[in-house]
């Protein structure tokens, strides 16, 4: 009897395991089989650049990096360096200047917006962004200038070559191109180019923004600076990924300030204000905000690019419904899949003390958290005060704002599937899939005028030069740089799609 009750019991477990294999496995197989609505493409016209393009295309990047515009505050910026810039592409970039298409507003002094008008007017305008800013950089610490526009080994090195000068200079050159083989839009564009995004854009995208609000301007799409297409950043992941930013991570900056008792080092207090400071944001940096994966939409990332990731990864991206906890465990091993996961505490300012004999009496930490899209400041607010449990700790928000909305993404999506189309064939049959942008951009500003923003950075990343961005030694290959055009040459042209979609057959996503 008790053989028997155990026989029926393994094969009971049996059973279950079979139909766990199999539907793990269907799942694996015809995942995933969404329908797309295809459109109907024109062709666009001269994809490739011819050499004496390219030369030009190097020569205006490089021109760019050498003017060293840099914010290092929102009161602290290189005001001489931003008014050549606005020189400079009046120079470089003559039919876009000159055509009678086109308006040119300043904005804030040094930020441009141009209007780029369509013959369609049923057709609603579109918007790209970028920044003529760049962060500080310490030339000790390169291995070339970082305002030389040096070329090196086929890069180009310094400081906005991939952030965001490249993209700048694409989206101008890209136009000037155009307009010299005659390209007449459809549909009109504005392209604006803000001057502080590095420090808040609160001079140059903001004010572009509301004045384009008061116009009552409505936006089809907007693509903006964003993410890049990863190579070898997701472990397991097998090829090339155009990661679409349709959400930003909001973000909060705190200071932390603890007044304690000065004095005479020989007789310190018991604890010292840097002593419990320390104390504070050690706490913070242990006990890191909760793994959200599975609550925003860095889920859809994985399931989208599941068919892509090496066996038997394939199978447990697949199937996030069954392995989500260990997935989520894995990210959260590398700064940047980490990054995805949750929001982020980063220790970014830390400050006390005058003398070495001299206890000081107060001491702050600025703290920047990024907020990941399934949470708020105010919970974020309500978690550290938790975690730091210590009422001498002083917070006080610097800044904040919760994450973006969630951009539109589907088979009707226009922005989205001009952009996807557009990254298909530029970066050879790369897939796509939507992200949460983990950085923030000048386009949270346009958010009244549409409900479609992408941020997308139209070069290939590989793991070793993610610290560029910001860091050392930022380079673009000059074959990323054409790419970049073309990426641009023909978003121009693909954005010229009427509204009405003709009905096809369904096939792959990726
Ligand atoms: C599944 C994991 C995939 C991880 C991929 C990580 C790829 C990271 C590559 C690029 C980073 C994206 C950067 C997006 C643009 C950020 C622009 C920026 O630097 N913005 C500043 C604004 C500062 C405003 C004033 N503080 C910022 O976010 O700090
Ligand atoms: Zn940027
Ligand atoms: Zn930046």
């Amino acid at each position: 009897m008790a053989a028997l009750c155990g026989r029926a019991v393994v094969c009971s477990l049996a059973g279950l395991l079979v139909l766990f294999v199999s539907v793990l496995l269907i799942r694996t197989y015809t995942w995933p089989e969404r329908a797309v609505r295809q459109w109907h493409w024109k062709e666009p016209s001269g994809m490739e650049l011819m050499e004496e393009e390219k030369e030009q295309l190097i020569e205006a990047l490089k021109g760019a990096i050498r003017i060293p515009t840099v914010s290092f505050s929102e009161d602290k910026q290189n005001t001489t360096a931003l008014a050549e810039f606005g020189k400079y592409i009046e120079k470089v970039f003559p039919n876009v200047f000159s055509s009678k298409l086109i308006t040119h507003e300043v904005f804030g002094n040094y930020s441009h917006l141009f209007k780029v008008n369509g013959s369609d007017h049923t057709l609603q305008p579109y918007m790209l962004l970028a920044h003529l800013d760049v962060v500080p950089a310490t030339p000790e610490s390169w291995e070339v200038s970082p305002f030389s526009g040096v070329e090196q080994d086929g890069y180009i090195y310094g400081r906005g070559t991939l952030d965001d000068k490249s993209s700048l200079i694409g989206i101008l050159q890209a136009l000037e191109f155009l307009l010299k083989k005659g390209y007449k839009p459809c549909r009109s564009f504005y392209i604006g180019l803000g001057h502080d995004e590095e420090v808040f854009g609160h001079r140059g995208a903001k004010i572009m923004a509301e004045e384009l609000k008061n116009r009552k301007v409505k936006l089809a799409f907007l693509v903006d600076e964003g993410l890049p297409v990863i190579d070898g950043i997701i472990p397991g992941l097998n090829c090339p990924v155009a990661l679409i930013g349709i959400t930003e991570k909001g973000s909060l900056t705190l200071k932390l300030t603890v007044n304690g008792s000065p004095g005479h080092s020989s007789f310190p207090p018991l604890e010292s204000s840097i002593g419990i400071l320390s104390a504070a944001v050690s706490r913070l940096e242990q006990n890191p905000m909760p793994n959200k994966f599975g609550e925003g939409p860095e889920r859809a990332m994985f399931e989208h690019v599941a068919s892509k990731f090496v066996f038997p990864l394939n199978i447990v991206m697949a199937n996030l419904w069954a392995f989500s906890l260990v997935v989520s465990r894995f990210l959260a091993q590398s700064s940047s899949t980490n990054a995805m996961i949750r929001t982020t505490t980063a220790l970014t300012i830390f400050q006390s003390g005058i003398k070495s004999n001299v206890v000081p009496p107060t001491a702050t930490a600025t703290v920047n958290f990024r907020i990941h899209p399934a949470q708020t400041v105010k919970e974020v607010l309500d978690i550290v005060r938790k975690t730091i449990q210590d009422e001498r700790v002083e917070l006080s928000v610097m800044n904040s704002f919760d994450p973006l909305p969630v951009s539109s993404h589907d088979v009707e999506s226009v922005g989205y599937q001009i952009l996807q189309h557009t990254i298909h064939s530029v970066f050879s049959g790369a897939p796509s899939a939507p992200a949460v942008c983990i950085g923030n951009t000048d386009s949270r500003y346009f958010v009244p005028l549409t409900n479609n923003i992408y941020r997308f950075n139209p070069v290939i990343l590989k793991k070793e030069d993610l610290n560029r961005i910001h860091g050392l030694n930022e380079r673009i290959s000059k074959e990323a740089l054409e790419r970049l055009v073309q990426f641009y040459f023909q978003l121009i042209q693909n954005a010229d799609i009427d509204k009405i979609p003709i009905p096809h057959r369904a096939t792959h996503e990726l």
